[in-house]
């Protein structure tokens, strides 16, 4: 086989079905999962750190009309989850985007989505615990006036040495992957009610600071702002996707993934845009730039009540575990999927008979997870993040398109709704996100993907199973 053969061969969508259902008892994932758990898995793995914050980034930029920003950045959710939804029921499997784009597009291109699913999970964990260490610290602050020393809260480069908190946070969350996808669901859901409760808790009481004054003038900025803010707000609303990484791990996936995917987004979307008109009602747009705390700054103006500030950082903290548990989890997933096809090695796809979990690979992804949040001071990676969803989104919107001129007949447990117009709307809106993203994220992306390429002519190409 040429090499150009190696890099467009296909993975065909009945062996990945096949895959899927006929692994032998013990070494398969188990279906312990329905609709409920994994609407919470969609929404666990979406709202966290971006929403908390993002007001103080974006309001600077685009002014009240930030608003406009959020349903921007919605539509393309809305779009991009639309194109889930189809695949996902198409092709039920752990891989999510890395297996469609294996049945779409090629090898090539799978290795290349497998590496973007690795900036949007893998390295975006690491980044996200090291944040949810600074926001443990501001609580405990908060209630008890001490900090942790920077020694061992700050990675090297930062005045510390080593990032123990969230190497410790990390390590839990793996702990608990391990002993079952059903228990890791189960700490999920009680997160997940957790973290919609402060939000609530936001929008009851910032509403009572709302004035409509707040909103003039609604667009000091102009389109250009209203743009600029869509692509940072954008990383709110990663996530989603790992609804679909639970393919092999629900009951009735045809039904059950499109329905978490639909359910998951409409609750988010709810709630970021009732926030954000909360917040913009609630002061000045002024005022954001700069502001440290973000919506329990704006919660503690508002209310001279002095427990819903503590309440809502304490919230916070519990909130963004639940965050990092499920990006751990649906990395862990797309390995099991990717060590599968023989393009990483067998280690990540070992499933323990007795748990029913790939230890293993869960231990690796947190070893490495835990690596970055310990010593690598990293603060701007979310944009590498919304990079990397960006392209993995818009190949599952071309494989959609791709699917139903290949495969008109095959089986889907849902359907994109006005075909071909939602999937290239889909992959317009995420062009454009992709366009007004900062040129650095550009050039790590890049430098990236080269070492995707590296990574994979050395070891993949001689062991993918299509080779063999
Ligand atoms: N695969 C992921 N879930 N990545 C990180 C998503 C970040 C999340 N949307 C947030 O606002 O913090």
């Amino acid at each position: 086989m040429s090499f150009r053969q190696q890099l467009l061969r296909r993975k065909p969508v009945d062996a990945f079905r096949t895959d899927a259902t006929s692994a032998p008892e013990g070494s398969a994932l188990r279906r312990t999962m329905g609709t409920f758990q994994l609407t919470m898995i969609g929404i666990g793995g979406t709202i966290g750190t971006g929403i908390f914050f993002t007001l103080n980034a974006t309001v600077p930029k685009a002014g009240p009309a930030v608003i406009l920003s959020f349903v921007l950045g919605a539509v393309t959710a809305a779009l991009t989850a639309l194109c889930y939804a189809e695949l996902a029921s198409a092709v039920p499997v752990s891989g999510s985007s890395y297996s469609y784009a294996y049945a779409t597009l090629g090898e090539l291109a799978a290795v290349a989505v497998g590496w973007c699913l690795l900036l949007e999970y893998a390295v975006s964990a690491g980044v996200i615990a090291v944040t949810w260490g600074q926001y443990l610290n501001e609580l405990t602050e908060r209630l008890f006036g001490a900090q942790m020393p920077a020694a061992i809260s700050a990675p090297p480069g930062a005045g510390g040495f080593i990032n123990l908190p969230a190497v410790i946070l990390v390590g839990l969350c793996c702990l608990l992957l391990v002993r079952g996808a059903r228990e890791s669901a189960l700490v999920n859901t009680v997160m997940v009610l957790v973290k919609l409760g402060i939000l609530v808790l936001f929008l009851v009481v910032g509403a009572t600071g709302f004035n409509s004054d707040n909103l003039q003038p609604f667009a000091p900025m102009g389109v250009a702002g209203v743009g600029a803010a869509a692509a940072t707000i954008f990383y709110s609303f990663v996530g989603l996707d790992t609804v679909s990484t639970a393919g092999e791990e629900v009951r009735n996936p045809r039904r059950t993934l499109p329905l978490a995917i639909m359910f998951a987004l409409l609750v988010i979307t709810a709630v970021y845009v009732l926030v954000a008109l909360v917040g913009v009602g609630a002061q000045p747009w002024t005022e954001f730039e700069g502001q440290q705390a973000g919506l329990s700054a704006i919660l503690e103006k508002v209310t001279t009540a002095g427990w819903p500030g503590p309440v809502f950082s304490a919230g916070v903290v519990v909130s963004v575990v639940s965050v990092i548990l499920i990006i751990l989890y649906g990395q862990t997933r797309i390995l099991y999927s990717m060590g599968r096809d023989g393009i990483i090695p067998p280690a990540f796809c070992r499933i323990d008979p007795r748990r029913g979990t790939p230890v293993t690979g869960t231990l690796l992804v947190g070893g490495f997870v835990a690596l970055i949040a310990a010593v690598v001071p990293l603060e701007q990676l979310a944009n590498l993040t919304s990079m990397g969803a960006l392209v993995a989104f818009a190949v599952v919107s071309i494989g959609v398109i791709i699917l139903r001129r290949r495969e008109p007949n095959l089986e889907r447990g849902f359907t994109v709704p006005g075909y071909p117009v939602v999937p290239l709307l889909s992959i317009g809106c995420c062009a454009y996100l992709v366009h007004e993203l900062p040129v650095d994220t550009y050039l790590l992306f890049g430098g990236w993907l080269v070492l995707a390429l590296v990574v994979y002519v050395l070891y993949g190409r001689h062991h993918s199973r299509l080779g063999a």
